[in-house]
């Protein structure tokens, strides 16, 4: 089997799918040259190695059907698996997790010709952790007081660790190896809380809207300090300062105002605190309760914020007292999308992921840029994951 011809005729081999509550989450293979020819190696046991990066874009899951032209029109067409008419050539078998991977399994089969190969929500994730700690250099990160240090993460010492994926709701995972995990946890106050509620509450329309609010906002507007209550002064007793907050939102029970007499600004902040503050809670409690000491937080909830990675760090190392530490990840919202995409190695005739230039880091915009990705008739958001150099051998 010529491996050019047969590389994506069967399998999409370079693509996998994560479709949650809120996001659907694509990695792809993109080979570096023009349809791969420049990048790919035969090598001696009929395995081709072809270079290239892993690519990151994400959809609303409410607007599948970009997702689905962007599969038809870049991915699909360019790969030569599919017709000028829009239909496939043969069945083709995607790795897909995550509830959507259910779903909408028929209106992929439908619509593209696409069966998905589904792979275990949590298995998936815990995989996508590990592969990152593992092969991809400064991935883990902590913040603390502005602070964003990376983390160097020795192989031999990754075990324990809880993995917190703060997506739609929250799911809490006690990684004790590979495959090796058991979910302990979970909270249903997560991203889709805050998104939701947010929307209501302020009228913005978008998840970006609503952090771009939350910028400009004050929280102590909104919430209850521990000085509200106590006269200014701290209780330091029980070790809470007086700037602390003691209830979320809970100036709005005497205030005497109505939500219109709020700055949206402030309602934004005041919620962005309350859920980050309540999930590093609840994650340092099942920290304590299995003696984890890392913790690693996960989903698109995070987006690299900084105020709330300071939120979540401070309520971790607040209630351990400093004994844990809350560690973040740069490709934080694709954990599960890249689980399933490594999945592929465990299937002969598939792709073996081996990626073996971690260092550089180009935005995963690029890949639109190149000529293999010359034609993005749907606007997809590509820019949210910085795309990972590696090699995949096709056997
Ligand atoms: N562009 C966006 N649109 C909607 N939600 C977003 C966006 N970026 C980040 N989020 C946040 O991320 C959450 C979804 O995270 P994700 O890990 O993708 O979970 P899920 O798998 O449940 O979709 C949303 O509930 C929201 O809080
Ligand atoms: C059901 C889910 C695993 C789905 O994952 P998601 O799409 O939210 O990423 C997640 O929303 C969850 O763990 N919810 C919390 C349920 C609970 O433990 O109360």
């Amino acid at each position: 089997m010529d491996p050019k011809n047969s590389r994506f005729s069967t399998q999409i081999s370079h693509l996998a799918l994560d479709i949650g509550g809120t996001l659907i989450k694509l990695v792809y293979f993109s080979p570096n040259g023009d349809n791969c020819e420049d990048g790919s190696i035969v090598v001696g046991n009929g395995c081709s190695v072809v270079q290239g990066r892993l690519c990151f874009a994400k959809f609303e899951t409410r607007k599948i059907d970009d997702c689905l032209d962007f599969i038809r029109f870049n991915i699909l067409q360019h790969s030569g698996v599919q017709h000028t008419n829009g239909t496939a050539r043969d069945k083709l078998s995607v790795k897909a997790t995550g509830g959507g991977a259910f779903k909408f399994a028929d209106l992929f089969k439908e619509k593209l010709g696409i069966v998905f190969d589904k792979e275990d929500e949590m298995h998936s994730l815990v995989c996508g952790v590990n592969f990152l700690l593992k092969t991809v250099p400064r991935e883990a990160f902590t913040y603390l007081d502005g602070q964003k240090e990376f983390v160097q993460i020795d192989h031999n010492d990754l075990y324990p660790y809880l993995l917190v994926n703060i997506g739609s709701g929250v799911s809490m995972i006690k990684v004790d190896g590979d495959g090796k995990y058991e979910r302990i946890s979970g909270t249903s106050l997560g991203g889709g809380t805050f998104l939701g509620l947010g929307k209501l509450l302020t009228k913005c329309k978008s998840f970006d809207e609503l952090l771009e609010l939350s910028h400009q906002g004050n929280n102590r507007v909104i919430d209850m300090l521990v000085g509200d209550i106590y006269g200014g002064t701290d209780y330091s007793k029980i070790g809470l300062s007086s700037t602390a907050i003691a209830s979320s939102f809970g100036k709005a029970i005497s205030d005497g105002k109505e939500l219109e007499d709020y700055q949206p600004e402030d309602v934004a902040r005041s919620l962005l605190r309350m859920i980050s503050n309540n999930i590093g809670q609840i994650a340092y409690l099942n920290a304590l309760r299995f003696g984890l000491k890392r913790i690693f937080f996960g989903g698109f909830f995070i987006r690299g914020l900084e105020y709330t990675m300071d939120t979540i760090s401070v309520a971790v190392h607040f209630w351990s007292r400093g004994e844990a530490k809350a560690m973040f990840l740069r490709h934080e919202g694709f954990l599960g999308a890249l689980g399933a995409f490594t999945s592929y190695k465990d299937q002969s005739h598939s792709t073996e992921l081996k990626p073996h230039h971690h260092t550089v880091e180009r935005a995963v915009l690029k890949c639109s840029d190149d000529d293999s990705f010359r034609h993005i008739p749907v606007t997809a958001n590509v820019n949210d994951g910085e795309a990972i150099e590696c090699s995949i051998n096709l056997v």
